[in-house]
């Protein structure tokens, strides 16, 4: 506190000069003495207590006067209130925010060991893609190429490039044979159609496949595959975990591809850096959700109060609902019911109390479209 440093009982005697943050060991108080003294500055040896400017008067004779009583130890800050030397200040693990940056200075650390992000590069396949202007002659526009960088920036990673690649092959396997990032995601060309290069271009580098689709809607062609590393040399105990790769491969479908980004990419960006899962919750719906005969599917909710409200414009190749989402409700084959509770998959940006609540309707889910 800005005031006074004092010792012992007053009246005090007011020493010359006064003490600021900064300085080093200000001279000792004798009994009876008093010296100014700067918020955040070292008190003086043998100092009983600090009476702050405005609970003080010094009179023409150049004493101190207290204006209420002065408890001992009274605004005097002790060393080792916050952390002692050798404490754990947080847990190894923990999100850099920053909030913990500040506490690391503030602590003395010059340099913060941790995991970097993760580098991710995507890959957006097919021909009929446009960049720009309205969608025209059987043409449509890019959406995610636009829409995932900064989703998986979102997620933790960091986007390193994004290429379109169109519908060659060859150019996929040049890029999947040598890119450094360590993880590929790819959009498009997960099915079976003419054009459809993922599942071969895979097998041609020599990939492991560790989840090649899912039964989940939209989504259900998504998979994920372990590529063969790019460091030079065998896979020691020091090189374990070097230059290893995978590959997220997304539908092409959008909404298809927002499923695989939270249910595939989502949580090997986690184990990557290391992060754990968060808190999983549920939530009741408030409208009735048709489901798929055999598979889950994921519906876009809003969250208002304590419902999730199913939204509409929910198709494997729509936006519009997830646009306007906090989160996608994980719906059993067969479909839930008004005031089911449902897990609800977090959007990284969700916020409490929802965006746009009232666009949800109250009755069934507005037309199934799922394939
Ligand atoms: N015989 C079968 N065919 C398909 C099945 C099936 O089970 N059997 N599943 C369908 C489902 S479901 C999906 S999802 C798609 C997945 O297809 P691909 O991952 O191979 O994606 P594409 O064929 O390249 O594209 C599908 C659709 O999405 C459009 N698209 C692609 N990329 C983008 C983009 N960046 N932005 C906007 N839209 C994009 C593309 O034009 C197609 O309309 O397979 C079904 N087929
Ligand atoms: O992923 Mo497809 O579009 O499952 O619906």
């Amino acid at each position: 506190m800005d005031g006074w440093a004092v010792a012992g009982p007053g009246p005090w005697v007011l020493l010359p000069g006064g003490i600021l943050a900064g300085q080093d060991s200000p001279r000792p108080l004798g009994d009876g003495e008093a010296a100014r003294i700067a918020t955040g500055a070292r008190i003086p040896q043998d100092t009983t207590a600090v009476i702050r400017s405005e609970h003080g008067h010094v009179d023409d004779k150049g004493q101190l006067h207290p204006r209420r009583e002065v408890v001992p130890g009274q605004d005097i800050r002790p060393r080792g209130q916050e952390c002692r030397a050798g404490d754990q200040l947080l847990p190894p693990g923990a999100l850099v925010t920053p909030a913990v940056l500040g506490l690391a200075a503030a602590a003395g650390y010059d340099a913060l060991y941790v995991a970097a992000r993760p580098r991710a590069e995507v890959l957006v396949l097919g021909d009929e893609l446009l960049t720009e202007g309205l969608p025209q002659e059987g043409r449509i526009r890019d959406a995610l190429g636009p829409m995932l960088p900064p989703w998986l920036r979102a997620l933790g990673a960091e986007v390193t490039a994004v290429r379109r690649l169109g519908d060659d092959a060859e150019a996929l396997y040049e890029a999947l044979a040598t890119s450094t990032a360590d993880l590929l995601v790819t959009t498009g060309g997960t099915a079976s159609g003419p054009v459809d290069h993922v599942h071969p271009t895979l097998r041609r580098i020599g990939a492991e496949l560790l989840v090649d689709g899912v039964a989940v809607r939209p989504g259900h062609p998504m998979l994920l595959a372990r590529l063969p590393r790019t460091a030079p040399g065998p896979e020691t105990a020091e090189t374990a975990g070097r230059g290893e790769r995978h590959l997220v491969g997304l539908p092409g479908n959008p909404l298809a591809a927002v499923s695989g980004l939270l249910t595939l990419a989502e949580p090997l960006l986690r184990g990557l850096a290391g992060r754990p899962a968060p808190e999983s919750y549920v939530a009741p719906l408030r409208a009735d959700v048709h489901g798929h005969p055999h598979d889950t599917r994921l519906v876009p909710v809003t969250l208002r109060g304590e419902y999730a409200v199913p939204l509409h414009y929910n198709g494997p190749a729509m936006l519009r609902g997830i646009a306007a989402a906090d989160g996608l409700a994980v719906v059993p084959a067969g479909g839930a019911r008004k005031g089911q509770e449902l897990e609800i998959l977090d959007l990284p940006w969700a916020e409490p109390g929802g965006q746009y609540g009232e666009l949800g309707g109250s009755g069934p889910d507005g037309g199934v479209c799922f394939t």
